[in-house]
């Protein structure tokens, strides 16, 4: 299995570029089932997950076309549903969380949908409730054969109606798979406590562009007037807010100048000013995010002089995929923090490796981890890793970078499922990080 070699404590220096989207692409790709005309889609990261995502819908029957780097063109005129039902399929929808977004456009369009336990982060429970209870509130029946082993949902003669329904959790993907269920439901679907982070925003826009009527856009409350079809498109992925996130804390862990260019900075939400809470420095460039070269940075406390806390929420709080990289942040800055996982319960395990290269961290519960920052004074030191998820492993690679010494991180399959070519771009700011087969 592959690993990388990394010896740690280099400053960095340089621009970076930060690649499309992953959460976004992954349902736009599913998007292009919903309409038998062409979508064009630019910025498409070179990730594990997405090129999964593409080869499925190959095996499903849409024509691919790559026209460069990140821009590919699908049609999906001619499909072999069969394929869904096939142990192919068991095995490919299985590899990675996304593919769940299949659901909502093949219902929609065919009135039938099958699908494999999704795969994706083993960090606890993910569980699916809100897509499926949103499927049954436009008219649809759940369907589980024991022999098929697969997920499934169909409609009767009469196919999706609109409904009103008020989601139990407001789920990312569960929220754009019933959005791709609505669009050609007929009638009006009002979707109260939907998730409206970036990715689904950008996934509403491209529907309308396609002919849907969605209103509410950005808002926890969506309006969908259903349409008999939709028609082609073109549509560009925002540059990952998780990668950005990522630069920052290593620009800040590895005392480094880094210039992170094109972030689109009216769509990060929050994070910028997280990421300034625990004392680091960033500016506004145009669009550029310019982190400058710090020795130290000290985490702010609440105003009434308490420990500050960080902790997840559905958009327009805090990301929960960036909490793993202010944890690692965390461990070299002046100060307290508690870092509070709401949302996984197995996210913060990977703490135990921290420790063990020198981090001063309380685990309190499965959620909460205390990180008392040492200050720059005592790096951390190269240890012997495996990267259990693709969050967790990125922050063990921004600590082998910052540690003295030589790290080894295992089962790096993991940052590569969402971080295109890293090693290579992290040579580029001069990193010293070997990949070996
Ligand atoms: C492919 C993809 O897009 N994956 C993202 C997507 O996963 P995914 O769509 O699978 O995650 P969900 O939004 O459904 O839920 C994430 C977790 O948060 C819990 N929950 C969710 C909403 C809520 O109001 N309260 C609550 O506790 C859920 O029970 C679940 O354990 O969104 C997650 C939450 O941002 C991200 O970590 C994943 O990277
Ligand atoms: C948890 C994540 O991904 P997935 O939902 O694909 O497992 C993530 O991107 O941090």
């Amino acid at each position: 299995m592959a690993t990388f070699q990394i010896k740690g404590g280099k400053k960095l220096k340089g621009e970076i570029t930060p690649q499309g989207a992953k959460n976004e692409v992954l349902q736009i790709l599913c998007a292009v089932l919903l309409t038998s005309e062409q979508v064009r889609i630019k910025n498409i990261p070179d990730i594990r997950d997405v090129n999964r995502l593409i080869e499925i819908l190959g095996d499903l029957g849409v024509k691919t076309q790559k026209n460069g780097k990140g821009d590919y063109t699908f049609q999906s005129d001619d499909l072999r549903l069969d394929y869904l039902k096939s142990n192919e399929f068991k095995k490919d929808g299985a590899s990675l969380r996304g593919s769940i977004m299949l659901m909502g456009p093949l219902l929609a369009r065919f009135g039938e949908a099958f699908m494999p336990k999704p795969g994706g982060d083993k960090i606890g429970r993910r569980r699916l409730d809100t897509h499926f209870e949103g499927f049954f509130a436009l008219g649809a029946k759940y369907r589980f054969n024991p022999d098929e082993d697969f997920y499934g949902v169909e409609v009767d003669e009469n196919g999706l109606q609109g409904a009103y329904m008020l989601l139990d959790e407001a789920s990312v993907t569960g929220t754009a798979n019933i959005i791709m269920a609505a669009v050609l439901a007929k009638g009006t679907t009002t979707i109260y406590n939907a998730a409206c982070e970036p990715y689904i925003q950008q996934l509403c826009k491209m529907l309308n562009r396609m002919g849907a009527k969605i209103t509410g856009i950005g808002s926890n409350l969506v309006t969908i007037e259903g349409v008999e079809e939709l028609g082609g498109t073109e549509h560009t992925c925002l540059p990952d807010m998780i990668e950005i996130g990522s630069w920052i804390g290593l620009a800040a862990m590895t005392k480094s100048e880094i210039t992170i260019k094109d972030v689109s900075w009216d769509n990060l939400g929050v994070i910028p000013n997280v990421f300034r809470k625990l004392g680091i420095q960033l500016e506004r460039r145009g669009d550029d995010i310019f982190v400058p070269a710090q020795e130290n940075y000290e985490i702010e406390r609440f105003i009434d002089g308490s420990i500050l806390t960080i902790s997840d929420a559905p958009w327009p709080g805090f990301t929960p995929d960036l909490l793993s990289i202010i944890l690692v942040i965390a461990t070299q800055a002046k100060g307290s923090v508690l870092v509070h996982q709401k949302m996984f319960e197995s996210r913060l395990f990977f703490v135990d490796k921290l420790i063990e290269m020198g981090a001063q961290i309380i685990l309190c519960d499965p959620h909460r981890a205390t990180v008392i920052g040492l200050n720059q004074e005592n790096p951390l030191k190269g240890a012997q890793l495996t990267s259990p998820d693709i969050r967790a492993g990125m922050s063990l690679l921004i600590a082998a970078l910052s540690a003295k010494g030589t790290t080894v991180i295992h089962n790096i399959d993991q940052i590569d499922r969402g971080y295109e070519d890293i090693d290579t771009r992290l040579r580029a700011l001069g990193a010293d990080i070997i990949r070996t087969a």
